[in-house]
């Protein structure tokens, strides 16, 4: 029997690229982070990043984010392939993540802001002496084309508590974006509230996500009231599923509590990961966001 030819290196080595990597996590939204910097291209393609993110059969994560070539004077780039293959503009648990993983020490302390070129536009992160990172996320956006035409403000605002009936409820919805879509709810048309414990999300989120109403699909926030500076919030991401924390998401809470008149423009977002501390600031209308990133372990993977 004729023995298979012996492939040549050159083919041994198109067929496989050992990428190094290293998995953060922020609050239990866990990213593969990739020092990409230099080359413009991901060395890892959206069909890869999925492989990469499966909890069996890869290294496990909501996404894989980049750390790419700065563009216009920043420090660097970022984009992030959610686990789905999909891209997402901006993502605010993984800023904070690759921030601390650019600063090239898991414990760096206070190595001040830096300038991210994003989809989004320009993020600044800033790694604080406890280890925690406030970023600065820029200006909420409160009409744009990610934002449904059905739900666009009507008086230059964000549209506070359109009507949208999925699975058979008639939910109030504050659409807000963070560069990324979000679709935020306090309750219902009938007047109750919302419960996030008794939120089925793999049962109602896809109804969001894929809504024909949002057209670029949307990530949704079910946010209980615990007072003006103080909520719960439980999210289906677009293009992940449930994660145990949303930062844009986070962000987007806020803003949409404020519109709505629910909670302050100071207030921890209690998340199944764990809280995160958002303001929305009113002398220069950006969002900060404060809290954890954490390095959970280095490797090498072949794609
Ligand atoms: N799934 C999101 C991107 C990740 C956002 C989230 N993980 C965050 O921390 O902001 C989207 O498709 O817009």
């Amino acid at each position: 029997m004729q023995q298979p030819a012996t492939p040549s290196r050159r083919q041994v080595a198109r067929c496989a690229a050992a990428v190094k990597f290293a998995k953060y996590q922020g609050l239990g939204n866990d990213f593969i982070l990739v020092d990409n910097r230099h080359q413009l291209e991901p060395v890892v393609t959206p069909e890869q990043a999925v492989k990469l993110c499966d909890r069996n059969f890869g290294i496990g994560g909501d996404g894989v984010i980049f750390a790419l070539p700065s563009e216009n004077g920043t420090d660097y780039s970022m984009r992030i392939f959610n686990s789905d293959g999909s891209e997402p503009e901006m993502c605010g648990n993984g800023i904070r993540c690759l921030a601390r993983f650019v600063a090239g020490d898991p414990r760096a302390r206070g190595a001040g802001a830096q300038l991210v070129h994003t989809l989004a536009g320009l993020i600044q992160p800033a790694l604080l002496p406890d280890g925690q990172v406030c970023v600065d996320m820029g200006e909420p956006i409160l009409r744009g084309p990610d934002v449904p035409t059905t739900l666009q403000p009507t008086q230059g605002e964000a549209v506070v508590q359109q009507k949208l009936a999925v699975d058979g409820k008639e939910w109030l919805m504050t659409c807000v974006s963070m560069g990324n879509p979000h679709a935020i709810t306090f309750g219902l048309a009938d007047g109750s509230s919302i419960k996030v414990d008794s939120i089925d999300l793999p049962g109602i989120g896809p109804k969001f996500e894929h809504n024909p109403v949002f057209p670029a699909r949307t990530n949704t926030e079910f946010v209980e009231v615990l007072s003006r500076s103080h909520v719960r919030m439980v999210v289906w991401e677009r293009g992940a599923g449930a994660t145990l924390a949303c930062g844009t998401g986070a962000c987007a809470t806020v803003v949409a509590g404020v519109l709505e008149g629910h909670t302050d423009r100071s207030c921890q977002v209690d998340l199944p990961g764990g809280p995160l501390h958002i303001e929305w600031r009113e002398s220069d209308n950006h969002i900060y966001m404060t809290g954890p990133a954490e390095l959970v372990f280095a490797g090498s993977v072949d794609v």
